[in-house]
């Protein structure tokens, strides 16, 4: 479970205590609690605060104001647990790659936590199998094609078995079949247990698979309700919804289509 109580965020300005003109208030006293396997959608138009939210789930961003935990101990008194229970993909892999091969890669997390080699190469097959890149653990990363790296970086965040996986905007600049392959591996994950976090200022490809959405707008959450409540407001926070899906939504999985 993750805890998210009364948290304000600001970049620049002289510091906390400051309401007003201390630089910009990315996150805006926001409470939030996300349940253990739950799948939630955060979504918003740029700049909202979607991702500077997200960060203060593992500590990457300290809140200015309120407080983060996870299962119950706040997030700055231990990283290591926070940083284990809760996964990240950045928007970018390219920032998150630290190894040349796929293995190496996935394992790295892994190694840091001290794991037996046994261990470490069960959670590396199992994490590649999840992402159907098993077999793969040889290849290059220079090699790999956009939705191959996204599937490996999901791979090393898996590998950590969190509870919960927080993927920022993953979908960017994936084509359709590596879109579609990208979300059938979330489905299998929330299935298998996981809690999934995705953030996104376009939920075509997500709108189906989740249990709940929030909707941030200037820091501040707007929206916090299933997908079929939530869809009505969205586009008011200029979130992009799949076709049809303020008249007729239905089913398991809302078909990606191209821009
Ligand atoms: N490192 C930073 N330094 C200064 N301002 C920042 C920084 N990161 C974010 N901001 C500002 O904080 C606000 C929230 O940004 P954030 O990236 O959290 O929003 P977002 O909803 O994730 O946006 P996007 O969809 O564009 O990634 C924006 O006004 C942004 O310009």
């Amino acid at each position: 479970m993750i805890d998210v109580d009364g948290v304000t965020c600001r970049y620049g300005g002289t510091g906390a205590g400051e309401r007003d003109g201390g630089g910009v208030v990315a996150v805006d006293d926001v409470s939030l609690s996300v349940p253990d396997g739950e799948f939630l959608v955060v979504a918003g138009a740029n700049g909202s605060g979607k991702t500077t939210l997200v960060r203060t789930f593992n500590g990457l961003v300290e809140p200015d104001s309120g407080s983060v935990s996870v299962n119950g101990t706040p997030v700055g008194d231990d990283l290591v647990a926070a940083r284990t229970a809760v996964g990240m993909v950045f928007q970018e892999p390219r920032d998150q790659f630290v190894a040349a091969t796929v293995g190496a890669d996935v394992a790295f997390g892994p190694e840091n936590l001290g794991l037996s080699h046994a261990e470490i190469d069960r959670r590396v097959g199992a994490a590649l199998d999840a992402v159907n890149m098993g077999g793969r653990g040889d290849d290059r990363i220079a090699s790999l094609s956009g939705g191959e790296r996204e599937r490996v970086a999901i791979a090393g965040a898996l590998a950590m078995e969190p509870d919960h996986l927080v993927l920022d905007e993953p979908f960017t600049g994936l084509d359709e079949p590596a879109r579609r392959s990208v979300v059938d591996g979330l489905r299998e994950r929330h299935r298998a247990g996981t809690g999934v976090v995705v953030v996104t200022h376009d939920l075509r490809d997500v709108l189906g698979l989740a249990d709940r959405v929030v909707g941030l707008s200037d820091g501040r959450i707007a929206v916090d309700a299933p997908p079929d409540a939530a869809v009505a407001d969205l586009p008011g926070l200029d979130v992009r919804v799949p076709e049809g899906a303020l008249t007729d939504r239905g089913g398991d999985h809302v078909p990606a289509s191209d821009p």
